[in-house]
């Protein structure tokens, strides 16, 4: 699985973060940024996650902010992103079991690092379970055209 990772300044430590937890389990990921805490404007960068998620670029993305709402709502801008704001694990699972969420937003100031990185290895070890969660996604998908 390839991974596009994304944050803005108040993100910026927790990417750095899910980065190492990344490197731990052997997921490959590529930084879009920021690399640093100096301020700096999310819709920018949550969109280029999300283009490169809906490119087919990358499998999944996770962007990080302050609260996760600002990339969350950004990303779900791009037809094809489904971006889910989990703050816990079971949210993490059933974004991806019946969501089938090819992004994860979190935020920094909300979280602590310790159950950031639970859910995220949660959501990046959990599949998509198909059946009537696919009519559903579906139906999702008709809603952008
Ligand atoms: O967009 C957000 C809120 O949904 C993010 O939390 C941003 O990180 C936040 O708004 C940035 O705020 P700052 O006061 O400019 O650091």
């Amino acid at each position: 699985m390839r991974v596009a990772i994304g944050s803005d300044h108040g993100g910026f430590r927790l990417k750095e973060e899910l980065k190492q937890l990344m490197s731990e389990l052997n997921v490959q990921f590529h930084d879009f940024g920021t690399y640093s805490t100096k301020s700096v404007d999310y819709p920018e960068i949550s969109g280029n996650v999300a283009q490169a998620v809906a490119g087919g670029e990358f499998d999944r993305g996770i962007i990080i902010c302050g609260t996760g709402i600002g990339v969350s709502i950004a990303a779900n801008k791009i037809k094809g992103i489904r971006a889910a704001l989990c703050h816990d694990v079971y949210s993490a699972q059933m974004s991806r079991e019946h969501n089938d969420a090819n992004v994860l937003t979190m935020g920094e100031r909300v979280i602590g690092f310790g159950l950031a990185r639970a859910v995220a290895e949660k959501w990046l070890t959990t599949e998509f379970a198909g059946g009537r969660h696919a009519r559903r996604v579906c139906q999702i998908a008709d809603l952008e055209s």
